[in-house]
């Protein structure tokens, strides 16, 4: 005991870790719905390595440990007519037109129906506006056919963009589906950031463009020295399934009913405030409702429950992208100074044609101290026709008075069952083949957003075949029920080697170590909350019998409490798969005790993570030294519990028991590729004896570490 010596063995290890790097979780807010497939592509890439190596040191017990070191427009308006873009479109000259556009103005404003002109209007009253247009006439000119003409089109016309029935839109207008494209355009061409909502077009930003705002005031030309400015239209087509189903009216809106009943007695009452705030996750329909609400709030129906109707003058000039009233605002161009100064001139006159100006503001949590400061001294100034409508997923990035200022609206995620009916129907209309396992599969991952299982949904369809389930699992980089219960029976019968095969085995090849312990868990909490008896595969079934006991649910509920408690080890940590690894083989204890809860036995673990800490220098990903939180809790078990498994991986039965009867393992580090095992033996001998078998050993190490 009292001699020491320590050796140090390099072995060359075949493959990287493969899951030292994440993929980004579906569940992870700020993870765009493309890059979740990226973990296919991560797969491939990280196939590679080869140079990598685990590094064994043998050490005898003894007082002093000898260490050895191992190197680890304006609102650019439209003419405000179809005949001046008509014009535009055959190519008549813009500043010719502008007399023309004031002329159009002039007319609008002396309209009965303008509040411009009666200014006499206390509050925001919409009951008094009746619609200088006969709206019954009308109804019977155009909009009658409307809904016929949809429910003909359902199912019947795959691609044919706005065949949707019960909404506000003609089936010919493509508009809806643009407005996320004029975003786009509008940046690309330094325009103002300011679009009229729904608009059918990228905005024309005149021969002259540029980034300044004030070339680009947000004022209208009526007459109080507003721009007049109109664009050339060209047909715009939807991109992807979520622009093309974006909800046109409060109908077609998933899941948000809530919101929808509040915001339509909004209308009925006429109680319009100066500010909404509509937030909640991304995806659910937050945008989407703003332009419903601001459509609503000009639209010219009597039937005030059925705004926006699509049928009326205001909701058609809305819809077509003409409308002038309605602006969606760049949250990162209203940091400007010039441009918000434009912003508040023009949120202090009357609306141009329509009852409200409506100003929208998407991502409203991006704009500055500053920026709010002034827009909130300025409400006073606003015309009582100013309406804006604030939009964020992050609440908590806006200013306490702006949230006490506003009329505050919560979206919550959409339920897997409302998602799925929603991606059925659009799999009907698109004439798209589908299992419904597949849908309720992609609805059960998008994690409460629309958005992101109709993006799910949109790829699939790109293959061209049916959507089935096994297409489903493989595009999105997760593992079936299946084989996740093949995993878990593994792992709580104490099978330690197949166990350790077959989690490495999806991890290399299926997912990452983060998502697994996530879809573990969630199939872990279906088993308890006895949510898993329809439908149930032979595995599930077969899983169900063997593990119905009190004792088999008792396991079951510590593997969660193991997960859990691993998954926020697991953020910490660069070698995540090992990690994983070692709480898969916890599971088939009956007590949590792996990550321990009991404040002693912290403390005892973190003085012994701070004794073994001081047995080596390597600073990275190490069970002794990793981390406070990791010698928190478990450095002592986790270290037993590789070594354990390491021993069990060992060929030899003599070597075996030789390793757990006379040596133990101190530390693990694992540094970018390399591992290095920290032994130690009671006498010299049992050294030597190691040393001779250090290549089973190192085996065992590899086959544990992957
Ligand atoms: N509640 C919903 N009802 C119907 N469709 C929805 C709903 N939520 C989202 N969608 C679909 O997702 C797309 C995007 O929705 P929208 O932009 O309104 O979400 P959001 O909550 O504003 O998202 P973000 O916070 O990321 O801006 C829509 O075009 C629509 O296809
Ligand atoms: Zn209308």
């Amino acid at each position: 005991m009292g001699e020491t010596r320590r050796h140090s063995v390099d072995v060359p290890i075949t493959r990287t870790l493969v899951a030292l790097r994440r993929v980004r979780s579906l569940r992870d807010p700020c993870t765009t719905s493309m890059s979740k497939f990226a973990s296919l592509l991560d797969n491939v890439k990280w196939e590679t390595g080869s140079n990598n190596g685990i590094s064994l040191q043998f050490v005898e017990h003894g007082d002093d440990p000898c260490k050895v070191d191992a190197g680890p427009g304006g609102l650019i308006p439209f003419g405000g007519s179809y005949s001046i873009m008509e014009k535009l479109e055959n190519g008549c000259d813009l500043h010719k037109l502008s007399s023309k556009v004031v002329d159009v103005e002039g007319d609008a404003s002396s309209r009965s129906r303008s509040p411009s002109s009666d200014r006499s209007v206390k509050g925001r009253e919409l009951a008094c506006n009746v619609p200088s247009v006969n709206h019954a006439e009308e109804e019977a000119a155009s909009g009658g056919r409307y809904r016929n003409h949809y429910s003909t089109k359902l199912g019947s016309s795959v691609g044919e963009y706005g065949s949707r029935l019960g909404s506000p839109m003609t089936s010919t207008n493509h508009s809806y589906y643009g407005d996320e494209d004029v975003d786009f355009d509008n940046q690309s061409n330094r325009g103002c950031g300011i679009t009229y909502c729904w608009s059918r077009t990228p905005r024309y930003r005149g021969s002259n463009q540029s980034s300044d705002v004030e070339e680009y005031p947000l004022l209208p030309g009526n007459g109080n020295g507003e721009s007049d400015v109109t664009t050339p239209s060209h047909e715009v087509l939807p991109r992807s399934l979520s622009q093309k189903f974006r909800p046109k009216s409060f109908d077609e809106l998933v899941g948000q009913e809530v919101v929808v009943k509040c915001l339509l007695s909004t209308i009925l009452r006429g109680r319009i405030t100066s500010i909404y705030l509509f937030h909640g996750p991304r995806g659910t329909g937050k945008t989407s409702t703003s332009k419903i609400f601001a459509a609503a709030l000009n639209c010219l129906s009597q039937a005030a429950h059925s705004r926006p109707c699509g049928l009326c003058s205001e909701c058609k000039s809305y819809f077509s992208g003409s409308g002038r009233d309605v602006m969606e605002i760049d949250s990162g161009k209203l940091n400007r100074a010039s441009y918000l100064r434009s912003l508040i001139k023009s949120a202090s006159l009357p609306p141009v044609s329509s009852r409200f100006k409506v100003f929208i503001i998407d991502e409203c949590q991006l704009l500055c101290q500053e920026t709010w400061g002034t827009l909130l001294n300025s409400l006073d100034n606003f015309s009582q026709h100013s309406v804006f409508i604030l939009v964020t997923s992050e609440l908590e990035r806006l200013p306490r008075n702006v949230l006490s200022r506003s009329q505050k609206y919560h979206f919550s995620k959409v339920c897997d069952a409302d998602i799925s009916n929603k991606l059925a129907k659009i799999c009907v209309e698109e004439g798209i083949d589908f299992d419904q396992g597949a849908i309720d599969f992609i609805a059960s991952k998008s994690d409460g957003s629309l958005r992101d299982a109709e993006i799910m949904l949109d790829q699939l369809s790109l293959l061209g075949k049916r959507i089935t389930t096994s297409l489903a699992y493989k595009l999105i980089g997760v593992v079936s029920d299946d084989e996740l219960l093949d995993l878990l029976d593994l792992a709580l019968s104490s099978d330690t080697s197949n166990t350790v095969i077959r989690a490495r085995e999806l991890m290399r090849s299926k997912i990452d170590p983060m998502q697994l312990i996530s879809q573990l868990a969630n199939v872990i909490m279906d088993i308890i909350a006895g949510n898993s008896q329809e439908s149930s595969s032979a595995t599930r079934l077969r899983f169900l019998t063997r593990h119905t006991s009190e004792e088999e649910m008792q396991k079951l509920s510590n593997a969660l409490k193991i997960l859990s408690d691993a998954e926020k080890h697991l953020r910490a940590s660069k070698n995540q798969t090992t990690w994983l690894t070692v709480a898969l083989l916890q599971l088939s204890n009956t007590d949590s005790s792996y990550f321990a809860t009991n404040e002693n036995e912290r403390s005892q673990r973190s003085k012994d993570a701070e004794l073994s800490s001081t047995s080596s220098d390597f600073p990275v990903d190490v069970v002794k030294s990793e981390t406070e939180d990791c010698q928190e809790r478990n450095c002592k078990e986790t270290v037993e519990t590789v070594w354990k498994t390491v021993t069990d991986l060992c060929c030899s039965d003599s070597l075996k028991s030789f390793l757990l009867k006379r040596g133990r393992l101190t530390s693990l580090t694992v540094d970018k590729g390399v591992a290095i095992a920290e032994l130690e033996f009671y006498t010299p001998q049992h050294v030597a004896r190691a040393e001779k078998s250090w290549k089973l050993i190192a085996d065992s190490f590899q086959s544990m570490l992957g």
